[in-house]
């Protein structure tokens, strides 16, 4: 016998199911019967590919045994088993990104903490949650020896070679004093029907009961053993639509999710003609924690004729829909398909032309709220479709959602051309980190004054690579209002001749300033502020920028543009200034103070703030 210590963040784990104050403590048996359906699910595919493991008798089952007298339930399968290494790597230590996820992200609050359960399900340990002695029986199929893993969940566990017939796992499970209840037959089926009715293989219900035999006198009481199948043992996407209800499909989802969460939409379709498959697909209404995680776990199953394949491919669908869950349950595909194969395969990249129209379309269609969960929860994965996915940009430009100069919320593109000025039919946007700073960005005053809604993106990092690549909605152009003039109504003349006016005044500007701008303006885009900067769009450096960005490098140093106001009294002022210190100052104040309004730095904080002093004292 061996004793072994378990990983750290387990100990932890098992600390949190046994003093959680998590209320559904049923769930366990949906953890419990999902993991020996996907135990059921590889052995079935090894002994339809693999010679070694043929084995003409074999139909996979699963049994849960209720055992009032012992106070135990066990929960048996036939599928690949475990080997004593395989047991002290997945039950002993936490392999899994989810999991991994889940205990980055607890919070010590125990109360928040188990509703984070309820968000993942961790699979096997939900069982302390019932109960505090665990034995695994296990058989590795191809393997001779069996192996039993046992633990009273309270940091060790022990392992030792035992006797098992046939591969497969068995669970016995002790159950806690106040947690009999799993015991009544009623109790535990509808569970499991609750669940796992969708589960393609059968679930054996195994209880004692009582029957009685004659009647008065001579009547007889005896126990017998019942068994019963306690689910409909049939892959719900095999169904037809019309046989199914909503909650079905939500029940699926939670068995598939291993969560109590529902989803925010799902969508089944049976393909028929050249190609044959069957999709479910279902959005979580919440993002995976692991989406933005290089490790992150493909949510989609994919199945051959019923018989499941693999959930461990990335490539079943774009990488940018990685938070959608489902099945893909293919009629035309080899069962024996390699990952290498899947790749090149034409039937595959069908099933997955076809899945993603699909999704994006079922998305598309969301509204109200669902609409909002939906852009707060991916937006951002959306926005890397977009970069990413050329043959369904229109779809993606329609879902992609942006916050605006005149809304609240989000709005879409479709939002803004409703309200636009379709004669012109361009799309105005500024981009930078910080919403606060971006609303209230000088360069803005200009497009309030004329009503013009402005999109604001916030989400610099990704939006700074993604937009300039969308170029046109519709037949709508988008334009970087840091990039292009203002609107205004002055004419060419009136702007030239205002520009001679203070020419005197922008030279001794950048006179002072120096290789800090590369040119100073009259503005023609500001009501309040007397000056706001702008990058040169027309620098070089400038449309080199995104491949910088794209290839992870800094953001190279774009040359900047001074604007001033010149209907401003400070402007007005400084053009008949006497005094070259203060003049001096003032210059550096418009710039460094425009720098401030987009978010960047002044060059020199200290320097600025003495400047700003010594005005403030001449001021008072
Ligand atoms: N009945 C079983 N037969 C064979 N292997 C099993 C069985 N139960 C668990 N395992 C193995 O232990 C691993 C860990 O199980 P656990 O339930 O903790 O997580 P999981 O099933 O991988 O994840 P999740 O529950 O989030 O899907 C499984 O991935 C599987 O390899």
């Amino acid at each position: 016998m061996a004793k072994h210590q378990f990983q750290t963040e387990i100990g932890q784990l098992l600390q949190l199911m046994t003093h959680s104050l998590y209320s559904n403590k049923e769930i366990f048996l949906r953890e419990l019967i999902s993991n020996a359906s996907d135990a059921i699910d590889k052995f079935n595919y090894l002994r339809l590919t693999d010679e070694n493991f043929k084995e003409n008798e074999w139909s996979g089952k699963i049994f849960v045994k209720l055992d009032k007298e012992d106070n135990s339930l066990t929960i048996g399968d036939n599928g690949i088993g475990m080997n004593e290494e395989d047991l002290m790597n997945h039950l002993g230590t936490i392999a899994k990104s989810g999991t991994k996820a889940f205990m980055e992200s607890l919070t010590g609050d125990a109360k928040k903490d188990s509703n984070l359960i309820g968000q993942f399900g961790v699979g096997f340990y939900s069982v302390f949650m019932v109960s505090d002695k665990v034995d695994v029986i296990s058989k590795k199929a191809g393997e001779e020896q069996a192996y039993m893993f046992s633990t009273d969940g309270k940091g060790e566990y022990e392992t030792k070679p035992v006797t098992k017939e046939s591969h497969g796992t068995i669970i016995y499970i002790k159950l806690k004093e106040d947690e009999k209840e799993f015991l009544d037959k009623w109790r535990t089926e509808g569970v499991i029907k609750k669940y796992s009715n969708h589960i393609a293989y059968p679930i054996m219900l195994n209880y004692d009961t009582e029957e009685t035999e004659g009647e008065g006198e001579d009547a007889v009481t005896k126990k017998v053993q019942k068994s019963e199948q306690a689910n409909a043992a049939t892959a719900l996407w095999t169904l037809s639509k019309s046989e199914l209800k909503k909650e079905d499909y939500i029940e699926f989802y939670k068995t598939l999710n291993h969560g109590d969460a529902e989803p925010l939409t799902y969508l089944h379709n049976k393909v028929e003609g050249a190609n044959e498959f069957t999709t479910l697909f279902y959005i979580p209404k919440k993002a995976p924690m692991d989406m933005y995680r290089a490790d992150y776990q493909p949510g989609v199953k994919l199945y051959v004729k019923r018989v499941f394949i693999t959930d461990d491919e990335k490539e079943l669908l774009p990488p940018y829909l990685r938070f959608v869950r489902g099945i893909i349950d293919s009629e035309d595909l080899p069962l024996n398909v390699s990952r290498e194969l899947l790749q090149e395969n034409r039937v595959m990249a069908n099933i997955k032309q076809s899945s993603v129209k699909k999704i994006l379309q079922s998305i598309k269609k969301l509204e109200g709220e669902d609409a909002e969960i939906f852009a707060k929860e991916y937006n951002r994965v959306i926005k890397e479709g977009i970069f990413t996915d050329y043959t369904n940009k229109e779809l993606l430009l329609d879902i992609v959602r942006y916050k605006s100069s005149n809304e609240e919320g989000l709005v879409s593109f479709d939002d803004y051309i409703r309200r636009g000025n379709s004669e012109k039919k361009e799309i105005y946007y500024i981009i930078g980190e910080n919403e606060k700073v971006l609303r209230s960005s000088p360069l803005l005053e200009a497009y309030k004054k004329a009503d013009i809604e402005v999109l604001i993106l916030d989400d610099k990092e990704v939006d700074e690579i993604v937009t300039p690549m969308i170029g046109q909605y519709k037949e709508w152009t988008l334009k970087d209002i840091t990039t292009i003039d203002a609107p205004d109504s002055k004419s060419e003349e009136e702007k030239e001749e205002i520009s001679k006016a203070f020419k005197v005044l922008t030279d001794k500007i950048k006179e002072v300033l120096g290789d800090e701008v590369k040119e100073v303006k009259i503005s023609t885009r500001l009501t309040s502020s007397p000056s706001c900067v702008l990058k040169d769009s027309s620098d070089p450096m400038a449309s080199m920028a995104h491949m910088f960005v794209q290839m992870g490098q800094e953001m190279p140093e774009i040359p900047l543009i001074l604007e001033i106001n010149p209907d401003h009294e400070m402007i007005k002022k400084l053009d008949t200034l006497s005094n070259d210190a203060l003049f001096a100052d003032m210059s550096w104040i418009l710039l460094d103070s425009a720098k401030l309004a987009e978010g960047m730095e002044p060059k020199d904080k200290g320097a600025f703030a003495s400047r700003i002093a010594t005005v403030a004292t001449k001021a008072l």
